[in-house]
């Protein structure tokens, strides 16, 4: 990727639209542009001030491509920091890619994948952070992760880094000073107030780590688990959440057989809901694959919904030896089927037992579905016998925007309502831990008393680790890494 050559791309997406941007930046942008346009107001675009738009045609030799209005950007005023100008022209895919030909015979690349951004990366126009949140921004899909992308694009995040990063380096400069005096014994940099520097920078950097389980999740959105024996309604409470029918519903236990997973925005946090395969003792070999997968999910999940069909619980209290009035259809069922009947309620709490061993620390919601087949009495029955029980019919709809209610309460908005910085991209994560790693070997050290050339190392240390979070100290692979996953035109 040669970064002195003058790129062009389409920055709006492929395919016909009412218009689209074709932009173009580089040295040579207004030098390759301006010839192939001729304004209706007859100005050469070339003598045209930064930040104006012109009418006009593009034209190669004698031929009109399309009217089309062009925006000129003159360098360092632009995105890029380059010289830019944008081509806006009707939105068919073949003169879009008319214009874009001859440009590219008149001298521009083809960019690659987040060129356009890498170039306002390397010609300072925003840190490493920030042109990465140019990508979350784009992907964003709920209020929540564009706030977040938002707020690292604007720099607070980037911001707070680079003032620590300063202080420390004014530190490490003054330790290392004192090593050029090795013999005059001498003090410059003040190691109380160091050590209270680097408490400061502890702490700072603690709370950004910390941040990054409700980042990463509110980034990725919350997976929930749906989890329960075979035809409870998972696949139907799954269908409800998203509002869709995106699973397979059937009367028939063992339906889904695979975990099948969507997400949807709720209260403007992303969750994604999975539904899994019924948990059950088989003999089939491509449902137990599947419920061995149901287990992966639940350890994978960040919250587990368990499920359990009321209306074949096997109870004094409540019991399928149904209404007939009121359920003509459960009467041929239980009626037929005397071995199918369902597991009692203290077998329930076994199983939900079993699941709150294996995953102590997850957060397990108790739905008692299929309310809509229980008379009001039978319901507050349950209520009574399982304390942190939740009643839904996932096929009415009752209750499910409860339940929506309680999945927001474990997310904890309090730090993005706050508009603390919130850490959302594992690269920065992992370069704030080893940065904190650093810093408290360097508190050690200086508990220890010890010697400036030794603390110094560790100084050094944790201010790459700061470095590599903006970009101040990078590498051509990492870069690579991280515009690749940009689009074309970005
Ligand atoms: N047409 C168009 N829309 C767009 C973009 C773009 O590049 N083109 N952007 C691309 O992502 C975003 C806007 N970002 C931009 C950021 C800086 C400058 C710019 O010209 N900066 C100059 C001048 C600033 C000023 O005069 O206030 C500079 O930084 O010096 C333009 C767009 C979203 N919308
Ligand atoms: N009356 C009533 N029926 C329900 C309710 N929820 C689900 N059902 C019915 O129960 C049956 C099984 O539903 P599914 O959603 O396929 O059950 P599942 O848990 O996904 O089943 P598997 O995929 O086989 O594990 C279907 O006939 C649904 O219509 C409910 O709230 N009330
Ligand atoms: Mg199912």
């Amino acid at each position: 990727m040669n970064l002195k050559d003058t790129i062009v791309a389409l920055a709006t997406p492929a395919g016909a639209g009412a218009i689209a941007v074709i932009r173009v930046s580089g040295t040579d942008a207004v030098s390759i542009v301006a010839p192939l346009f001729r304004a209706k107001s007859k100005k050469d675009l070339a003598n045209e001030p930064s930040h104006t738009l012109h009418l006009g045609n593009i034209v190669d030799e004698k031929r009109i491509l399309d009217e089309v209005l062009v925006s000129i950007f003159h360098g360092p005023r632009s995105y890029t920091g380059e010289n830019t100008i944008e081509i806006s022209c009707h939105g068919s895919p073949y003169i879009q890619q008319e214009i874009i030909q001859l440009l590219v015979r008149k001298g521009c690349r083809s960019a690659e994948a987040g060129e356009f951004t890498l170039r306002s990366f390397l010609n300072g126009k925003m840190d490493l952070s920030q042109a990465e949140a140019v990508a979350d921004l784009i992907s964003s899909e709920n209020q929540a992760s564009h706030q977040l992308a938002m707020q690292q694009m604007r720099g607070g995040f980037s911001n707070e880094i680079k003032k620590l990063r300063e202080e420390l380096l004014n530190f490490a400069s003054l330790i290392e000073l004192e090593l050029d005096f090795a013999e005059e014994d001498v003090e410059f940099a003040n190691r109380d107030q160091f050590s209270q520097l680097v408490m400061r920078i502890q702490k700072v950097l603690q709370k950004l780590v910390d941040s990054f389980s409700v980042g990463n999740v509110i980034k990725n959105g919350i997976p929930v688990a749906i989890v329960g024996e075979p035809n409870v309604g998972k696949s139907t409470l799954l269908n409800a959440l998203l509002n869709e029918e995106r699973a397979i519903v059937s009367e028939i236990a063992g339906t889904t057989r695979d975990t099948i997973e969507d997400e949807i925005s709720i209260g403007g946090i992303g969750f994604r809901f999975i539904d899994t395969a019924g948990i059950r003792e088989t003999e089939d070999v491509v449902e137990s694959i599947g419920i061995k997968r149901t287990f992966e999910k639940i350890s994978q999940a960040q919250v587990v919904l368990y499920l359990f069909d009321t209306s074949r619980l096997r109870h004094p209290e409540i019991n399928t030896e149904v209404h007939p009035t009121r359920h003509p259809e459960l009467v041929s069922r239980s009626n037929s089927s005397k071995e199918s009947a369902g597991p009692t309620l203290e077998q329930v709490k076994v199983e939900i037992g079993k699941i709150r061993n294996q995953f102590p620390q997850k957060p397990l919601l108790i739905l008692a579905n299929k309310i809509d087949q229980l008379t009001d009495k039978e319901v507050d029955f349950l209520r009574s016998q399982v304390s942190d029980l939740m009643s839904i019919s996932a096929k009415t709809g009752e209750g499910v925007e409860e339940l929506q209610n309680k999945l927001l309460e474990f997310v904890n908005t309090g730090e993005l309502r706050n508009n603390n910085t919130i850490v959302t991209n594992s690269r920065h994560y992992n370069a704030l831990l080893q940065a904190l790693e650093e810093i408290n070997k360097v508190q050690e050290g200086l508990n220890a008393n010890l010697s400036g050339d030794l603390l110094a190392i560790d100084i050094r240390q944790a201010l790459y680790h700061f470095g590599e979070i903006t970009g101040e100290i990078t590498n051509d692979d990492l870069l690579g890494n991280i515009f690749a996953n940009f689009c074309i035109g970005k």
